[in-house]
């Protein structure tokens, strides 16, 4: 069986007072991408790190591609970086950043500027190679630096907020870029962002983390889907977490409720948003809020009917 591209095992770190990851384990298969899901300040880049060689963990260890490199020094390890403060050199142009990597692996230059200009391409900035890091946009400079990671040819990616410097148009258009990248490439790519989106458009597994420790892993849906406890539904935009006291939350998602049959509830209250409304309504189980499309908003006066299907009503920890 080929082992992982990445295994973390039970990795720890601490600055000082701050214990910013604490027995961390996850895994990546090759081919699969992991997102690396939560606030900001859970641990999210010191994992990251750790892995990429950049910080010393106090214990636990790190295999890459089945290998235990946990002592081993950054460029030693085989990994593409796209790290935030990973900058691009900036005296070089964009061709010789991208052929920088396949270089210091020992390729004659035509062979590295030959597999640089396929990573430009696939990265969809082949037009740019004679330009210098100063004369590109932020998110042509993200699109050198992810074709500098793809022409290590490293089995293993790590990705850290990639889109994170982008406007909205931009972040859009790469996220989708991104997607189809990582399809084709037989690397396991590790994620990291605190945007929930992101991880559902890019990942097929998440795992969340909260204040240094892994809280949830799974498939994107399952997480999505089912997640493991009020705090990550709340992370996650759930609208309707209902405390239950006892330490216990329902959670209501929206595909529970069919609108026009069953109870009336009376309105709390009413938010417009793009294409529609927010309701609050007073349900037996607690207020409910539901996004309400233009044709729906139609069954909503000063009462909403509505009826909650139990079967999709979960209960939860309420670890908030
Ligand atoms: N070099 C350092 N020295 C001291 N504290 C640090 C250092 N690096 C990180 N920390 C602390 O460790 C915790 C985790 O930080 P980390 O950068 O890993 O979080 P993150 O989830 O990636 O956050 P963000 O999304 O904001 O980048 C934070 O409390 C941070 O302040």
């Amino acid at each position: 069986m080929t082992p992982p591209a990445l295994q973390t095992q039970d990795l720890s770190k601490s600055f000082g007072p701050v214990q910013a990851a604490w027995d961390v384990s996850l895994s990546v298969a090759r081919g699969e991408t992991l997102a690396l899901l939560g606030p900001s300040g859970c641990g999210k880049s010191t994992v990251l790190r750790c892995v990429a060689g950049l910080e010393k963990p106090d214990s636990g260890r790190v295999y890459i591609g089945g290998q235990d490199v946990t002592q081993w020094p950054p460029e030693a390890r085989n990994v593409g970086l796209v790290f935030q403060d990973y900058a691009l050199f900036p005296h070089l142009n964009v061709l010789g950043n991208v052929a920088y990597g396949p270089r210091m692996r020992g390729k004659p230059r035509a062979q590295a500027e030959a597999r640089a200009r396929e990573a430009l391409a696939l990265a969809r900035v082949g037009e740019l190679e004679r330009r210098l890091p100063a004369q590109l946009s932020g998110g042509q400079q993200q699109r050198v630096a992810l074709a500098r990671a793809l022409a290590t040819d490293s089995p293993l990616l790590l990705l850290d907020e990639p889109l994170s410097n982008l406007d909205e148009r931009l972040r859009a258009e790469l996220r989708a870029d991104l997607r189809e990248l990582f399809a084709q490439v037989a690397s396991g790519v590790l994620l990291v962002t605190h945007d929930q989106r992101e991880a559902l458009a890019l990942a097929g597994r998440v795992a969340v983390m909260r204040a240094g420790r892994l809280v949830q892993q799974g498939t994107a849906a399952e997480v999505f889907e089912r997640p493991a406890t009020a705090w990550v539904a709340q992370f996650l935009g759930w609208a309707n977490i209902l405390p239950q006291g006892g330490g216990s939350a329902l959670l209501v998602p929206e595909g529970a409720v069919t609108l026009g049959v069953g109870e009336d509830c009376p309105v709390l209250a009413r938010q417009p948003i793009e294409l529609g409304e927010t309701v609050t309504v007073q349900h037996p189980l607690g207020p409910l809020t539901l996004h309400l499309s233009v044709r729906e908003l139609s069954l909503a006066g000063e009462h909403l009917a509505l009826e909650v299907n139990p079967n999709r009503v979960q209960t939860v920890p309420d670890d908030r």
